[in-house]
């Protein structure tokens, strides 16, 4: 009962700053959309504002999961390769202070950072359990790596960052490791780091088969939307 009543208080502040991120919608937009819970609840409201006031909107998303419920929801999808996002909306796994963001929690780290980095603007949605007071570590940075390689990976995070990696591995209904959208696998490396994100992306980014990383410090959100209850807090 106390886990429902808990999971009821954060679908609330969830909903609360998708709302918010919801009156930046204008008609005509190419909006990105991010993956995970909370970009479904946006979704969910921007399905029902487009159609309430006939706006035109198209999306570029960050997943197949995203993509399914699009379609379902009847946005229409085009492709990054042929349009530029007006403005992006996501959600988080860990924001911190300096607005650096820790993100793949559901694995879709790589589409997501090509929406938000190529989009005009980027903005991020969550509820209050997101925010972390103090940017140093153990941190948990989830890691996309080319299966080839993904031990020496291992290895290499070890004696580059004392970092101690797991595979991340499907959970139900199928054996062996979790395999994203674009075929990589996922670490899931836990490290210290007390410095600047933006360094730490760098680096985790220039070992040979990292794909991609969980950490977006190199290009920040212009604003962050913390559901408090059903009103809610902006990070600028
Ligand atoms: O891989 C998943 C994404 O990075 C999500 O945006 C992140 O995990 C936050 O998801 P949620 O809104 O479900 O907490």
């Amino acid at each position: 009962m106390e886990q429902k009543k808990q999971h009821d208080q954060l679908t609330q502040e969830k909903t609360s700053a998708a709302l918010a991120a919801l009156q930046l919608v204008k008609d005509g937009m190419v909006l990105g959309l991010g993956s995970g819970s909370t970009v479904k609840i946006f979704m969910k409201l921007l399905a029902e504002k487009v159609k309430r006031e006939g706006l035109k909107v198209y999306i570029v998303s960050s997943s197949y999961d995203t993509s399914i419920l699009a379609a379902t929801l009847g946005l229409i999808e085009v492709s990054l390769n042929s349009f530029t996002p007006d403005l992006s909306i996501d959600g988080a796994d860990t924001v911190f202070p300096d607005k650096s963001l820790i993100k793949g929690g559901g694995g879709c780290l790589l589409r997501e950072k090509l929406v938000n980095y190529y989009a005009r603007e980027y903005v991020i949605i969550v509820d209050h359990t997101k925010l972390r007071a103090k940017l140093d570590g153990p941190l948990t940075v989830p890691i996309e790596v080319h299966p080839m390689s993904y031990s020496q990976v291992v290895k290499a995070l070890r004696e580059t960052f004392n970092a101690e990696s797991s595979l991340r591995v499907f959970s139900e209904k199928k054996l062996g490791p979790a395999i994203t959208d674009n075929g990589g696998f996922l670490l899931d490396a836990t490290l210290k780091w007390s410095g600047d994100m933006r360094i730490l992306e760098e680096k985790l980014k220039s070992l040979p088969g990292v794909l991609e990383t969980g950490i977006f410090a190199i290009k920040k959100p212009s604003k962050i939307f913390v559901g408090q209850g059903e009103s809610y807090t902006v990070i600028e």
